[in-house]
């Protein structure tokens, strides 16, 4: 079924099921899942589709009813749950911090179940707080009633960590938190796992959420019944069926825009004049070209302007620097293809200017390109998808339309 080693997968769910008592039907039906080692996988869901069960089975919280569930090859289904949740972390929408201790002792909480020595808990909690974004100084002896959502939330995640687990489960983090935070959280989650490189199992509702996080997600119907376990790019260019393709909701196009870079288009070469050229000789290069305007560069190769045509008629002795219309807007290599588009509907010129870390005008985007780009990941997605490709537990294959 995939061409994945053992030593990849993490965490394994072979067929887990779970019935509440006095319940006729599963909350989760025969799940089978691998989650590999150090990717983000997202659980995304309609509401009681099983998502917090699953969850919760993973870490023992909810007993199973039949089932196993493998953690990087042990078979953990019968195994002591204090001791497995000591090897996983768990972070809740709730955030779940205790009222009566401080920031520092909730961060223990862990560590100190573990019996550490003092001093290497105290060093602990300090740089989780770093890890985290919060001075250490200013928040370890505080409360949690005395910190933002946000602010607990971070503790949350950083109480996780507390004893460096494996796996990390987080249940809607973010949900209950205002867009602006939500976004710089989600941003400190993607930092902080690039070089933590743990293996993360997140649930929300939020299909941006997951495609802006997820290595991989999981799309769930009723009775957590895999829709399509996939990566963001592909459920968003080749969707398995009606409901993936009905939960990804209108704008499919648009959110892939926020999967590619800048740096992962080939750019449009543009000509370009050196703000010294004479205003003659400018116009001859412009009537060399196709191009209906030239972009002004400085000594450094730094865009200036853009030149029509127009502007170089009448000079009337006035060099490059005095004629054209500045360049009001300038993409750099990490911006997303959704930046440019925003870029290119409110500005004045159909091309956007990218520029390198130094500022050089390094070519080109337009809205050509992006259309080619879209048109490019969905025929790749579609035809992996047709080769069978689709890798770890992938659901149906997909159908070739939006
Ligand atoms: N303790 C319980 N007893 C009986 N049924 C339960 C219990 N907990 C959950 N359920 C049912 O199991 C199903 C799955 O619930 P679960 O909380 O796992 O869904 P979810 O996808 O996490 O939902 P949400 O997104 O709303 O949090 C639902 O139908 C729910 O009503």
């Amino acid at each position: 079924m995939t061409d994945t080693t053992a030593h990849d997968i993490m965490i394994r769910l072979d067929g887990l099921s779970k019935r509440y008592p006095g319940q006729q039907r599963d909350a989760v039906a025969s799940l089978d899942l691998d989650i590999r080692r150090g990717e983000i996988v997202v659980f995304v869901g309609p509401s009681g589709c099983g998502k917090t069960t699953t969850m919760k089975m993973i870490n023992r919280i909810i007993e199973p009813s039949t089932g196993r569930i493998l953690l990087d090859g042990e078979d953990v289904t019968e195994a002591n749950p204090d001791q497995l949740r000591r090897r996983i972390g768990y972070v809740i929408q709730q955030i779940g911090l205790f009222p009566h201790l401080t920031i520092g002792e909730n961060i223990a909480t862990v560590p100190k179940l573990l019996g550490w020595k003092k001093d290497r808990i105290a060093a602990r909690v300090d740089e989780l707080l770093t890890t985290v974004g919060m001075d250490p100084e200013e928040y370890r002896d505080r409360y949690p009633k005395q910190l933002s959502g946000g602010q607990q939330q971070r503790i949350g995640v950083a109480r996780a960590l507390g004893a460096d687990p494996e796996v990390l489960l987080m249940d809607e983090p973010f949900g209950a938190i205002d867009p602006i935070t939500r976004d710089r959280l989600q941003n400190e989650l993607l930092r902080l796992q690039a070089e933590m490189r743990k293996t993360i199992v997140f649930v929300t509702h939020d299909i941006d959420e997951a495609i802006k996080l997820g290595d991989r997600i999981v799309i769930l119907q009723e009775g957590s019944r895999i829709a399509q376990y996939d990566t963001p790019e592909r459920i968003l260019t080749a969707p398995a069926n009606d409901f993936v393709r009905s939960f990804i909701g209108r704008g499919a196009s648009l959110k892939r825009l926020n999967l590619t870079r800048v740096a992962d288009v080939p750019l449009r070469e543009w000509p370009t004049v050196d703000i010294d050229t004479p205003p003659e000789a400018a116009l001859e290069v412009l009537r060399g070209v196709p191009e209906s305007a030239l972009l002004v560069v400085d000594g450094a190769g730094r865009p200036v302007s853009w030149l029509l045509a127009d502007d170089l008629r009448a000079p009337e002795g006035r060099p490059l620097s005095a004629l054209g219309t500045p360049i009001d807007h300038t993409v750099e290599p990490r911006a997303t293809l959704s930046d440019v588009l925003n870029e290119l509907i409110t500005a004045r010129h159909s091309v956007s200017v990218v520029l390198d870390d130094t500022g050089v005008a390094r070519g080109v985007i337009d809205f050509d390109q992006i259309n080619e780009t879209i048109r490019e990941m969905r025929s790749v997605a579609v035809g992996e998808a047709r080769a069978g490709l689709a890798e770890v537990g992938s659901g149906a294959a997909p159908q070739e339309r939006e």
